[in-house]
């Protein structure tokens, strides 16, 4: 498609998942750096190489419940006779406690089981009487009660995360009960956030006829926060090229990424566009969703440029796709992101052919269904209306009329 004011040597108007395509394809070349990162940091992170175990989890049988180690094949002497006791072994440092026949050995949860022994009498069910340990209730106990074995978890040697995994509390943990104490991650994106446009005025100043409080910067920075990420705002660009290119390029020299809002669609003061086609290379302009459309994506010199609309609501839905998904690929992430689905809870028209988000608030009753209910005020504009959302819902591209009842997609606003 021609366009009047860039030309149109590069794809122009193409589907979201086409979009999302080439932004995979564009940060898989771009790949960020590998580096060696202790446990500590590493929340959220992506990790670089697979985590091969060099321990067992548990490496050892050991006990899951405080009481005696014993034989299972003396419960009913236990219950009768009693058998006696031949030590202590609490958690911690290996005693090398044998149990014959008739006797146990007093047991802490995760202590190590004692040669011999093949079950553990949990001690609320045992009463001791001097050297002799009696069972009050031995019924259950089989090889194998309350212990758990060497390698049950995890062996030596296996894979336990992979390459590419998001590394969220349980991950982490895992990789410090293998004995590792750093991991090799690809390196965080730097970003640097930039809000563009003449009317745009910093909230604590007073506001002049005409002009508006920059609220997408706060929106920005908080989304990219939420990534884990330490974005750099600029000073707010005034709608003029050669302050624009100026500032762009000195943040494209030193940050992975730059991330703009607002001058990138068709107005004469819309200047981005035809700024990165002269000096950067467009890897597309323009989107078919709604709202959101003008989204521009683009290399500057180091630097990859997401130019995102200016309305908040665009910002919003730009972001959470196309800019989550430029982020993750950097930073090697293999496994997309989970994808949530609910029932509408009310019809909804979709009045073109693009796909659409809309802002929604989740329900779930005792029906376990989960409901959205879209908000029926769309308009890029309306903040307050994303503000009392608690997800984003999408309808895919092609118009539809949606019943009440038919399955969505949601990406959660909140607690992502
Ligand atoms: N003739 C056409 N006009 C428009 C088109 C089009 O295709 N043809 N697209 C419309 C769509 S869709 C959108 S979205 C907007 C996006 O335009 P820009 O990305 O160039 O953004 P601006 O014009 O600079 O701003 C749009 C809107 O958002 C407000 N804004 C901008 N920055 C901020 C900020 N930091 N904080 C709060 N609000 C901000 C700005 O004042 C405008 O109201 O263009 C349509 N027009
Ligand atoms: O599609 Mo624009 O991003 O609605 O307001």
């Amino acid at each position: 498609m021609n366009d009047a004011k860039t030309g149109s040597d590069f794809p122009n108007r193409i589907g979201y998942d086409e979009a999302l395509a080439m932004i995979a394809a564009v940060a898989a070349r771009r790949r960020l750096p590998v580096e060696t990162v202790p446990l500590a940091r590493a929340a959220g992170r992506v990790l670089a190489e697979d985590v091969v175990a060099g321990v067992a989890l548990p490496p050892f049988d050991n006990a899951a419940m405080d009481g005696f180690a014993l034989r299972a094949a003396d419960a009913e002497r236990a219950r009768t006779q009693g058998l006696r006791l031949v030590g202590d072994q609490f958690a911690g440092a290996d005693l090398a406690l044998q149990v014959a026949a008739g006797e146990c050995a007093r047991i802490t949860t995760g202590a190590p089981m004692p040669a011999g022994a093949d079950a553990v009498l949990i001690r609320e069910n045992a009463r001791v009487d001097g050297e002799r340990v009696f069972a009050t209730e031995a019924g259950g106990l089989r090889p194998g009660r309350h212990l758990r074995r060497a390698g049950e978890d995890v062996q030596a040697g296996d894979r336990v995360l992979v390459a590419g995994t998001r590394l969220g509390p349980a991950q982490l943990g895992l990789a410090a009960a293998v004995g590792r104490h750093d991991l090799p991650l690809y390196r965080r994106p730097t970003v640097a956030v930039f809000t563009t446009g003449d009317e745009l005025c910093p909230p604590g100043q007073p506001l002049a006829p005409g002009r508006i409080y920059d609220s997408n910067r706060a929106l920005l920075q908080t989304l990219l926060q939420a990534e884990g990420l330490e974005p750099v705002a600029w000073p707010v660009l005034p709608d003029r090229p050669g302050p624009m290119l100026a500032a762009l390029r000195d943040a494209a020299f030193s940050f992975d990424v730059v991330i703009t809002c607002g001058g990138v669609s068709a107005g004469d003061r819309d200047h981005l566009p035809a700024l990165l086609r002269e000096h950067g290379e467009i890897h597309f302009w323009r989107v078919r969703m709604k709202p959101g459309m003008p989204l521009l994506f683009a290399g500057l010199g180091e630097a990859l440029l997401l130019g995102l609309p200016g309305n908040p609501v665009s910002v919003l839905a730009t972001f959470l796709g196309p800019g989550r998904a430029l982020l993750d690929g950097l930073q090697g992430l293999a496994t997309p992101r989970r994808r949530l689905f609910a029932r509408l809870a009310t019809p909804f028209a979709k009045a073109h052919a693009r796909l659409e988000f809309l802002r929604g608030r989740l329900e779930s009753g005792a029906d376990a269904v989960v409901q959205v209910r879209p908000d029926p005020a769309d308009g890029s504009h309306r903040l307050r209306g994303a503000a009392d959302a608690d997800c984003l819902l999408v309808l895919g591209e092609g118009a539809r009329d949606y019943a009440a009842g038919d399955v969505v997609e949601v990406v959660p606003l909140r607690g992502f």
